[in-house]
């Protein structure tokens, strides 16, 4: 039978870790009730290196952690905790995540790839403050009183828990995507089954020690690391999980509302994918837009939901800040994530590697120019240097990498109906000085998130979601509280008498 945990060395930290890798139900690591065998062999992408491997979660044990999130619904959580206790365990989790963020972050870096210093501090450092946030709301989360007559009758509302969730996670933020998911769902008084990607399960199995250490009831939390055909299909298509949260591509994201339909009607949230883009206007700072722009396609090598891949500039300033676009992206180094050096590490997989590269080699054939990049590293690990290719039609497929298509654009209409030619509708940026320009821009973008003179920063309590095929619902801020109650309407009769027949 596969081990309960595994012991792994993190050399450059020096650390030897025993980590768990089984099924989390009711507080405890389990190992499979039927497939016990199964397992996820994961690789460092880095070195593609073999890591250590977990248990693959069957349909059965999805069924197993419904029915133990279920149960803790129905007695230890939902209602039956008040909010201050629900805010008291939060932040308890948070501070544990503090205590541990060196260590969680090292696991992070190894298994996804990603600098083990941007994974400390801003993956790690936000998902505290994203918890630390929905602590806050835990007690605050009230219903209206809303008169009906003045003498007889009110009614009044109450945001009730959903119930059951299944929460489904990508790969490119594992412990950020598992704290925006889990936190808005603790606090309204959710239970979850959380399934993470299965290249990076290892954090979500650390972080669901940690949900155990905290206090929270068993049941409250459980992990099953499973394949997306296998666990996340089950969740999606369960007939007794009220809600799913996903995040990942839009061909999934499709499947699971499909599931949702097929199944219960359970209430679905997606973030999904983008091709997001970033206007430069010819009023703009242009060192200032030629970094956001660099952050906005290289942060975590371009594997980000809202990576501004579509980048167009006005035309009286192309060639100019092109060049400075190319020499900034150039000083950005793509390597080891535990070589303090590197501002990116490698793609997360050989999967997404080689998809990365059709994509840059079928642009090499089309005729578009290389302005940096389209040459491969010799050598082990996925990594992918920075990319931009101009002249090009800017509407490619998605690609989850550091490529950056770039077009031109001569008036403010031009460049809006470019960047709004897209079934996509996650993100969008502008860059320009003028100010009645930017009002007017961001209005007419087509984006759940516009961001002005910057690019990919988000807060945990500002609203962060897709319009068209870029997903449904909201995640952070108040709004992802709806997205876990479920309104009821409460009519009190104080005083009128009903006179029977009508
Ligand atoms: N919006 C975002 O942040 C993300 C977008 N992507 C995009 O998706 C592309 C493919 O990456 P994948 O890892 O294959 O994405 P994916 O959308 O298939 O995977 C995301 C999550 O969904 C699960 N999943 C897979 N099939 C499922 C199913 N039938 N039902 C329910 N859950 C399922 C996976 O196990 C994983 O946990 C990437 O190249 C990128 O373009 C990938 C990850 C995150
Ligand atoms: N950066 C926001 C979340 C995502 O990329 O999936």
């Amino acid at each position: 039978m596969a081990s309960l945990s595994a012991r792994i060395v993190i050399r450059a930290a020096n650390r030897e870790l025993e980590i768990p890798t089984g099924l989390f139900i009711n507080n405890e690591f389990v190992p499979s009730a039927d497939s016990p065998n199964d397992l996820i062999h994961l690789v460092n992408p880095a070195t593609e290196e073999a890591i250590c491997s977990v248990t693959a979660g069957s349909v059965k044990d999805i069924d197993i952690a419904v029915a133990a999130a279920r149960k803790a619904f129905n007695t230890s959580w939902g209602k039956n905790v008040t909010g201050f206790e629900r805010s008291k365990l939060l932040n308890k989790l948070a501070d544990l995540m503090e205590r541990d963020q060196d260590i969680l972050a090292e696991v992070e870096s190894l298994n996804n790839g990603k600098p083990f210093k941007i994974a400390r501090d801003f993956d790690i450092g936000d998902s505290i403050q994203c918890l630390r946030y929905y602590a806050g709301w835990a007690d605050k989360i009230t219903g209206q009183t809303i008169e009906v007559d003045n003498k007889t009758k009110l009614a009044f509302t109450r945001h009730d828990p959903i119930g059951v969730c299944g929460q489904i996670i990508p790969w490119n933020y594992p412990i950020n995507m598992w704290a925006w998911k889990v936190a808005p769902a603790l606090a309204c008084g959710c239970t979850i089954v959380m399934k993470p990607s299965e290249l990076t399960p290892l954090t979500a199995l650390m972080l669901s020690k940690l949900i155990a250490e905290a206090g929270f009831p068993p049941g409250v939390v459980n992990t099953i690391p499973s394949l997306g055909s296998v666990g996340g299909a089950a969740l999606s298509a369960h007939m007794d999980v009220d809600k799913v949260a996903f995040t990942g591509s839009t061909v999934t994201g499709r499947k699971v509302m499909e599931a949702a339909a097929k199944s219960n009607l359970k209430k679905v949230s997606l973030e999904l994918g983008g091709k997001s883009p970033q206007l430069v206007f010819e009023s703009a700072d242009l060192e200032q837009a030629a970094n956001w722009a660099c952050l906005g396609i290289l942060y975590n090598t371009g594997q980000d939901c809202t990576a501004g891949s579509r980048l167009y500039v006005q035309d009286t300033i192309y060639d100019k800040f092109v060049s400075l676009l190319v020499s900034k992206a150039k000083e950005l180094v793509i390597g080891d994530g535990f070589d303090e050096k590197s501002g990116g590490g490698p793609l997360v997989s050989k999967t997404q590697f080689d998809k990365v590269w059709r994509y840059i080699e079928s642009g090499q054939t089309q005729g578009a120019k290389v302005a940096l990049g389209g040459q491969k590293r010799p050598g082990k690990g996925f990594f992918v240097d920075p990319t931009i290719f101009t002249d090009i039609n800017a509407n490619m497929d998605i690609i989850f990498g550091p490529v950056l298509a770039v077009g031109k654009f001569k008036t403010e209409e031009e460049a809006i109906s470019l960047a709004n030619d897209t079934s996509y509708g996650l993100g969008a940026g502008l860059h320009s000085n003028d100010a009645n320009q930017c009002m007017r821009v961001s209005s007419a973008l087509e984006a759940g998130t516009v961001w002005v003179n910057q690019y990919n920063l988000l807060n945990n309590n500002v609203p962060f979601g897709g319009k068209k095929q870029s997903g449904i619902g909201r995640e952070l801020g108040s709004y992802a509280l709806d997205e876990y109650t479920s309104v009821k309407a409460v009519h009190w009769n104080f005083g009128e008498k009903l006179d029977w027949p009508l």
